[in-house]
């Protein structure tokens, strides 16, 4: 049995250059656990072994050498190597069984042998190494069996890695102990209760604004209702059809129900926003002429407040065709006419039997007289002068002879501090139109005192009767209510402005046009923070005019070429009217063109003075969109019709207004009775009423002319000079393009004004618009024609009217 053993483990022998290095680490794995395991001790023994294995190894090395002669002579290169090695396999297999049968051990690979059997190894095509022998085994009893047994213990070595592998992934990665599925590996663990996940919250911007501004009442502009909807008096709804008012547009569908006797004690005060044209002035007549209507006694219920005088006259209008057959009466206060018409037109003085209140008013008088210094006499002291000259037993009583007034706040200011009678006691109504306007300019404070008379308690003398009895009798008063509609086409979201309102319970209505561009610019506009919406059916073009030095040329080929010579009202767009988004570049040689430009803003004005240079020519610009309801005209006569312009002309100054109307003339002599001039100065009404008519198309007016102006026959409004502010622009440009009317607004921008008009104006953030501002080239001098002669001739008489003035 020892000899066996000691036969069987004999050490191979190591070859110099391992070949198949994949065997090696099996046949180190191997050999030493069984070699350690039956090693005979004893160096006598040991000796001997070695011996005989040298012995051994000698003989076996010649019998291979003479085999390998034997064989490599009769080898069969036809067959394939395939087949080769399976005969080395299946007569290596046969090997193993006739040793196991014979209880012999297979004996481990030979790596001696395999090399001298001229075995190679090459690259199986899986990336393998897989072993190729000759075949020339028939001399070594397991050189057959070599790839078998390495696959075998190769499988093994990997089945034992792969587990070992497997559990090393399972239980603890060294990279973060999870197993293959990622997930924690729990051997039989409660997992701890872990805390929530901390997750960022998501980002929402917060709004300083009070709840009433931050969620207002939106109403699509398409929203229109007949009017027979809102509930209103049926009588009311057959007038306005009788005057051309069917639908009520999408303004006066939001608020009239809400301004309604109805839900008027319910809602609170209501502030507007709605664009220009939009019919926001019927929206708080109606109700409150509604409301009012019902009363016998005429008092001051109802208070409109308006910034310019030209405003007055159209609001009176306005609420004068909805207080027909009412009773109730109308009447205006302005700075032109003389304050004490004024006094006597709103107060009516008359006496009341009160025996009491005579016998006051009397020691009262008497005590003044006395006492009394030389100061300006106020309110008390017309009273007693009154009550002296009144008849034994009688108090003078001072009565409102109007329901409605409509005022400038100025006005309004001095009737309240010198107006005996005149106050707000009996007010139910207070409407502040045109309110960012009003509310940014202080106009003598007009704010604080207004709100300071609706809070002042009533003197004993002026009550009526019933106040004064329940005064007796310590009844509390009633509290006295009274309604606020601030509107707007350019609503200031300022609270601090508005908080000076003392409004009550507000709401905000505010109707959707086209968004602005940047919906986060609601409130991050450029002028002071709020966004406005133009008129969908207005067309906006700018025409860039180099220095301004020829701007009034530029105006007048501008009315020429585009507005006046157009037969359909729109501009004449087949020559030079560049879309501002699209655009091919062509090439013009005029030195006298302004003309368009580049993209670029910053580049396009300069490019005006080159004398050679790329214009971008036109594509028409896009039609913009229509509204898709048709609105019915309550003023047919003054319809616009498509060969009759009505032209706006802004100025900065009235005095600017003055010199363009007056240079005009001069340049375009044809022109010169066709010129209106509207300025502070002028007599307004008897000027619009021109223009209004038609008699005078061309109003070149200041600014005073760019809030609330309702001429619906205006098919163009032309920015001279740059608006001041986006606000400014959104008012001018309102003036055109009124209630579902096309309407065109031109703007000649110098040089110096283009970043800012393109920037804020036409492609700002804050503007929402249904189509985008196109440039238009205009050319100023045609060769010929001797415009520019004309037009120093024109300077030149215009500077001596000035001086001569
Ligand atoms: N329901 C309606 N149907 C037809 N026309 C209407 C209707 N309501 C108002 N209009 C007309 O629309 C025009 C514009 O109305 P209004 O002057 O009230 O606009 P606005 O919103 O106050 O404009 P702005 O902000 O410029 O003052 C007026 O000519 C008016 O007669």
């Amino acid at each position: 049995m020892a000899s066996t053993l000691y036969k069987r483990y004999i050490p191979p022998r190591v070859p110099a250059v391992p070949i198949v290095p994949p065997v090696q680490p099996t046949s180190f794995i191997v050999q030493p656990s069984v070699s350690t395991r039956n090693e005979p001790t004893g160096k006598r023994k040991r000796d001997a072994e070695e011996q005989e294995a040298r012995q051994e190894r000698k003989e076996k090395r010649k019998k291979l050498k003479s085999d390998a002669k034997t064989t490599a002579k009769e080898e069969d290169f036809s067959q394939p190597k395939e087949r080769k090695r399976a005969g080395c396999e299946s007569e290596g297999r046969k090997e193993d069984e006739k040793a196991q049968k014979h209880g012999k051990r297979k004996a481990p690979r030979d790596n001696a042998a395999k090399n001298e059997g001229m075995a190679t190894s090459v690259e199986a095509p899986d990336g393998k190494l897989d072993v190729q022998e000759d075949q020339e085994s028939s001399g070594d009893e397991v050189h057959g069996d070599l790839p078998k047994r390495h696959k075998t213990v190769m499988a093994k070595f990997q089945k034992s890695t792969k587990s070992a592998g497997h559990k090393s992934d399972g239980t603890q990665d060294a990279e973060g102990g999870l197993n293959q599925q990622g997930s924690p590996e729990l051997h039989d663990l409660v997992p701890l209760p872990q805390p929530a996940p901390n997750l960022e919250p998501e980002y929402k911007p917060i709004s300083t604004l009070p709840l009433w501004l931050a969620t207002p009442i939106s109403v699509p502009s398409t929203a229109t209702a007949p009017f027979t909807t809102l509930g209103l008096d049926p009588k009311t709804v057959s007038h306005l059809e009788k005057k051309g008012y069917r639908d009520a547009f999408a303004v006066q569908s939001a608020v009239i129900p809400l301004l309604l006797p109805k839900l008027r004690n319910t809602v609170g005060d209501v502030c507007v926003s709605a664009a220009t044209g939009s019919g926001k002035t019927l929206a708080y007549v109606l109700p409150m002429v509604e409301s009012l209507k019902h009363s016998w006694i005429t008092k001051l219920r109802g208070l409109i407040v308006v910034p310019t005088r030209e405003l007055v006259s159209q609001a009176r209008k306005a609420v004068e065709l909805c207080t027909t057959k009412t009773g109730l009466k109308v009447d205006i206060a302005v700075g032109t006419r003389p304050l004490s018409y004024e006094q006597d037109l709103l107060i009516r003085k008359g006496r009341r039997l009160d025996p009491q209140g005579y016998d006051i008013l009397q020691q009262q008088a008497k005590r003044s007289m006395l006492f009394g210094g030389d100061e300006e006499p106020g309110e008390d002291d017309v009273i007693l002068q009154d009550a002296v000259r009144m008849l034994p037993g009688h108090v003078p009583e001072y009565t409102s002879k109007v329901d409605v007034l409509v005022c400038t706040p100025g006005r309004l200011v001095e009737h309240l501090q010198s107006t005996t009678g005149f106050n707000l006691d009996n007010l139910e109504w207070l409407v502040i139109d045109e309110a960012d306007r009003l509310l940014d300019q202080s106009f003598q404070q007009w704010v604080d005192t207004v709100i300071s008379h609706l809070q002042r308690e009533v003197p004993y003398g002026q009550m009526s009767a019933k106040d004064k009895v329940l005064s007796r009798l310590w009844h509390p008063k009633e509290p006295k209510h009274v309604k606020k509609v601030v509107l707007s086409a350019t609503m200031t979201r300022d609270i601090s402005k508005l908080t000076a309102l003392k409004l009550r319970r507000p709401r905000l209505v505010v109707v959707e046009g086209i968004e602005p561009r940047d919906e986060t610019a609601t409130l991050g506009a450029p002028d002071d923070g709020d966004s406005f919406t133009l008129p969908s059916t207005l067309h906006e073009y700018a025409v860039a005019v180099g220095d301004g030095t020829d701007k009034p040329l530029y105006l007048l080929r501008l009315l020429q070429t585009k507005i006046l010579g157009g037969t359909n009202g729109r501009a004449q767009e087949e020559v030079d009217i560049a879309s501002d988004a699209e655009s091919s570049v062509v090439s013009s040689s005029s030195s006298d063109t302004s003309d368009v430009d580049s993209s670029d803003d910053s580049s396009s004005d300069s490019e005006a003075s080159s004398s050679s240079r790329s214009v971008i020519s036109s594509k028409p610009s896009p039609s913009p969109p229509r509204d898709n309801h048709t609105r019915s005209s309550p003023d047919a006569a003054t319809q616009p019709t498509p060969t009759s312009p009505r032209v706006l002309i802004f100025t900065s100054t009235n005095e600017s207004a003055t010199r363009l109307s007056h240079l005009l003339g001069t340049l375009h002599p044809a022109y010169a009775p066709l010129l209106g001039t509207l300025t502070k100065s002028s007599n307004s009404s008897a000027t619009l009423h021109r223009f209004r008519t038609g008699r005078v198309p061309l109003l070149v007016a200041s600014d005073r002319a760019s809030r609330g102006l309702d001429i619906p026959a205006i098919t163009h409004v032309v920015n001279y000079d740059v608006p001041r502010s986006v606000r400014a622009y959104v008012h001018r440009v309102g003036r055109t393009a009124r209630a579902g009317r096309e309407g065109q607004a031109w703007t000649l921008f110098e040089e110096r004004e283009g970043r800012w008009f393109w920037g804020d104006v036409a492609r700002g953030q804050a503007v929402g618009r249904a189509g985008t501002v196109s440039r238009v080239r205009v050319v100023v001098e045609e060769a010929g024609t001797g415009v520019r002669t004309r037009y120093e001739e024109a300077l030149r008489a215009l500077g001596e009217a000035v001086r001569a003035k």
